[in-house]
């Protein structure tokens, strides 16, 4: 379990995270939700130990982040994050053997259960046959699932991931999902995702945190924590939720009554200077 209390964190002298309580559960999917600079992959980059909170202690299982080397961290955790080191010359298989080095004792040729570990984790995401493509030559989302296998052939309990849906098409947002629910579910991993689209968090999340400005708004299940009451003034947009048999759906319209701050600039006052100094 990865948890922390009343987690902090300040760039310079702005706070971005404000006492912030999350944890990550073996056997269940934890999606942070939030609009765009609410404070997600902050709050994820403290969960791994890439940013230390100003205030609050991260926990690991039962030791903090701080009493764990890099590599026991790295044999725990697995992250998939939004930078893709697109212009390394690598070929997909090599990409995906990266997720074996926590585990190699000398930086030398990687061993043949690795290589065994590293085809089993493209299979799973449908890339086995791309293995010895160029990394670079792949499209956006054929590398987002080339990410998520070397993820997967780091062999972690624990599964934390920035937007993996993004640069997806429908079916591999789905197949993508589905696959890290089945690592919670089957294999007891404690998995964090963000994630834009409400209605896959709705679908593939056990509980969600609902982030804005810093703090968490709501905390539940996708039912208690996706309702009009949350949703409509953190993203100041009119929300619909559709009860379904097997879940809900949410519908999204733009509320043309709300404080909006894309406007149209025919509603700008003609007369106020714009400038980029402050
Ligand atoms: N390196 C940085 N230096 C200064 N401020 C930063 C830095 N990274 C992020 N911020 C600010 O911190 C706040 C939270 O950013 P964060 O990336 O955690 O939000 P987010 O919820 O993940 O956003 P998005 O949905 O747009 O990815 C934002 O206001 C952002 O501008």
């Amino acid at each position: 379990m990865i948890s922390g209390s009343a987690i902090s964190f300040a760039y310079g002298s702005r706070t971005v995270l404000d006492s912030v309580d999350v944890s990550v559960r073996h056997g269940e999917v934890l999606g942070l939700v939030g609009p765009n600079g609410s404070g997600k992959t902050t709050l994820l980059r403290t969960l791994y130990g890439s940013l230390v909170p100003t205030t609050g202690t991260v926990y690991l299982d039962a030791s903090t982040l701080q009493e764990l080397t890099a590599r026991q961290v790295a044999q725990t955790v697995s992250v998939v994050v939004q930078e893709t080191p697109g212009d390394l010359p690598l070929l997909v298989s090599d990409m995906v053997l990266l997720g074996r080095t926590p585990y190699r004792r000398t930086s030398g040729r990687s061993a043949e259960s690795d290589e065994e570990i590293a085809a089993d984790a493209l299979e799973r995401v449908g890339m086995l046959a791309s293995a010895t493509k160029g990394f670079d030559e792949l499209s956006g989302g054929e590398r987002q699932r080339v990410l998520i296998a070397r993820a997967l052939a780091q062999q972690t309990t624990h599964l934390l991931l920035d937007e993996p849906t993004n640069h997806l098409d429908v079916r591999y947002q789905h197949e993508v999902l589905d696959l890290v629910r089945s690592l919670a579910r089957s294999s007891n991993h404690a998995v964090a995702v963000i994630l834009h689209d409400l209605n896959l968090a709705a679908t593939y999340c056990d509980r969600l945190l609902l982030l804005d400005h810093g703090r968490v708004v709501a905390a539940g299940t996708p039912s208690e924590v996706l309702v009009k009451e949350h949703l409509e003034p953190v993203y100041h947009i009119d929300v619909r939720r559709l009860e379904l048999d097997d879940g809900f759906q949410l519908v999204f319209r733009a509320a043309p009554g709300r404080d909006r701050q894309l406007r149209n600039t025919d509603a700008v006052d003609p007369g106020r200077r714009t400038t980029l100094r402050p």
